[in-house]
């Protein structure tokens, strides 16, 4: 059973060492955990609902609770403190694309809004009602939307319904031979359809791409039409619609199909950790494996001096981790060391050239690589580490993630700018951030830069909303005045969509403002998602 205040599954228990416990402490100070509130007390606040009755509608105020609120800190927030926004009316779980249909026609015909729902991921506030809305809310819940329904073999193009969840979605192809191989840290509870409206990023992109690389065709369901755009292998027809779907954020339709390039199961997949004495040396090996196109580079992601000692020390094993240490320390890799996880995939002979002339680059840099331990370390709780914010809650410490795209040129300034304005935002309030950063998908030109804050938790709903909110703010600004972009993978949502404008100039909001009145004229989908609702 899925959490309903948390990450993930209800059955996983993360703990943490005491070391790391100690660690957090000297960092942000000495937190005071906070009971949280129960499911039943919560449930009983919900008003009724103002949906008229439906067979395919359930209006159970825990239904509603579930699908109405995703991931962001913010949401975590009202959740643990029973502090709750606005949640929608109903929910529906439609079971094919006719029943998506029916849904959209009915909430249109009683004058209710629609927002669809994956997953229930979203880290920027993307599925909650605006408080303001008149009208009552329906969600459309896909997840039970979950068959692979075409797999073409020979093209390597795999048709699926949109709700299906990431280790269904890869099981359905690896029984086959195939992979999809977008496995973003989400992966464990996050949809396809999700993926592909929110321009996902895996953590293996540097080989299977983004959303918009693998998203080669599907069937959209808008308020008035339907649009269905056939897989094809490329096409200078003009304006490509699968742009239409992109980034849509639930604004212009509900994404019912999805066709997907596929590829073989790799042969051999590793990851190798690889330390270098300094954040500049990292870096440039980065950059320069990003632009060297070597065929088997699955991975990179470098982790900055914090975010490796940090690393390090919620890694638990002490004693190995100070051993580890002693040794990188002769090899001249001290306390400023940074780590880069490289990952390996394709076949035996290509993972081999690959690895033999990474390590040719990393070495010029200065690069220690410390074999497959810590990567295949990571590699088996790349989906897990999320669950220490479900134990670092309970021990009285926020978490917030935060991530842009600049290039190559202005990535060091870039986190500079960011840790900076996080460690600072909360000075007025007394109170201290842990800031720290990685590299997590790179490209010939540029990177990505993810930054993971840890904060304690207040006494309050308010106090932990003014913390969180203070926070946002001052990232969110020094992201968009250092020229990155809004999200590099989150997407949009509410909480980014007042600085869209900083990347689009009016002009695009514009256009997107006219491509979202011409797909839903009577608003039906007007969730406040990329741009306020008129
Ligand atoms: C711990 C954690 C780690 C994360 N790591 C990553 C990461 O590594 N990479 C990454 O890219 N993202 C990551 N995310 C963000 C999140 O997982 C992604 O944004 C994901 O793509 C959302 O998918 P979902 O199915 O959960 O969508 P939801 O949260 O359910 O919805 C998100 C938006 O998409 C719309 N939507 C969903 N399905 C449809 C559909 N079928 N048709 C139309 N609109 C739809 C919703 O209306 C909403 O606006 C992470 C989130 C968390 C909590």
């Amino acid at each position: 059973m899925r959490r309903w205040n948390g990450w993930g599954d209800e059955s996983v228990r993360a703990t943490l060492a005491p070391e790391a416990l100690a660690f957090l402490r000297e960092a942000v100070g000495t937190p005071q955990p906070v009971p949280d509130a129960e499911l039943a007390t919560v449930c009983a606040r919900i008003p009724d609902s103002r949906l008229p009755p439906h067979p395919l509608v359930d209006t159970a105020p825990e239904a509603r609770l579930r699908s109405s609120l995703g991931q962001s800190l913010g949401d975590w927030i009202a959740l643990r403190f029973g502090a709750l926004p606005r949640v929608s009316d109903g929910v529906a779980h439609p079971t094919h694309r006719a029943e998506v249909r029916t849904l959209l026609d009915w909430a249109q015909a009683v004058g209710a809004l629609v927002i669809p729902c994956g997953g229930a991921t979203s880290v920027v506030g993307h599925l909650t009602p605006e408080a303001a809305e008149p009208r009552p809310v329906l969600t459309l819940n896909l997840s039970r939307m979950r068959t692979m329904t075409r797999l073409d073999a020979e093209a390597q193009l795999a048709t699926f319904e949109a709700g299906v969840l990431g280790p269904d979605l890869e099981a359905q192809l690896r029984a086959k031979g195939f992979t999809l191989g977008h496995f973003p840290q989400s992966f464990e509870q996050a949809s396809l359809g999700g993926w592909v409206v929110t321009r996902s990023s895996g953590q293996q992109s540097l080989r299977y791409g983004r959303a918009e690389h693998w998203f080669a065709g599907g069937t959209m369901l808008a308020p008035q039409a339907e649009c269905t755009i056939p897989p094809l292998p490329a096409s200078s027809a003009g304006p490509d619609l699968r742009e239409w779907v992109l980034g849509s954020e639930g604004r212009l339709g509900v994404l019912t199909d999805v066709t997907v390039r596929v590829t073989k199961l790799p042969e051999v997949e590793r990851f190798v950790g690889v330390f270098f004495p300094g954040w500049e040396a990292g870096v440039a090996a980065t950059r320069e494996l990003a632009q060297s196109k070597l065929g088997g580079l699955s991975m990179l992601r470098l982790a900055n001096a914090v975010e490796t000692r940090t690393t390090l020390k919620l890694a638990g094993h002490a004693g190995a981790i100070a051993w580890l240490e002693r040794v990188l320390g002769w090899r001249g890799c001290g306390d400023g060391k940074v780590l880069l996880f490289v990952g390996l995939t394709g076949s035996a002979s290509q993972v081999r050239a690959t690895e033999r002339e990474a390590r040719a680059v990393w070495r010029t840099h200065g690069g220690v690589g410390t074999g497959t331990v810590l990567g295949q370390k990571w590699a088996a709780k790349r989906f897990a580490g999320v669950y220490l914010r479900n134990a670092l809650w309970d021990a009285g410490f926020m978490v917030d993630t935060m991530e842009t795209a600049v290039p190559w040129g202005r990535t060091t300034a870039m986190v500079n700018a960011i840790e900076t304005a996080g460690r600072e935002a909360l000075t007025a309030m007394g109170e201290r951030c842990h800031a720290y950063t990685h590299l997590s998908h790179v490209y010939p030109t540029g990177s990505s830069v993810y930054s993971t804050f840890v904060l304690r938790v207040g006494a309050t709903a308010e106090e932990s909303r003014a913390r969180w909110q203070a926070l946002k703010a001052a990232v969110t600004q020094a992201i968009v005045a250092q020229g990155g972009t809004v999200s590099h993978q989150h997407g949009v949502g509410r909480d980014h969509a007042p600085y869209l404008g900083a990347e689009k100039g009016a002009a695009g909001l514009a256009a997107i403002d006219a491509l979202i009145q011409h797909a839903d004229p009577n608003g039906l989908l007007a969730s406040g998602n990329l741009r306020p609702v008129r």
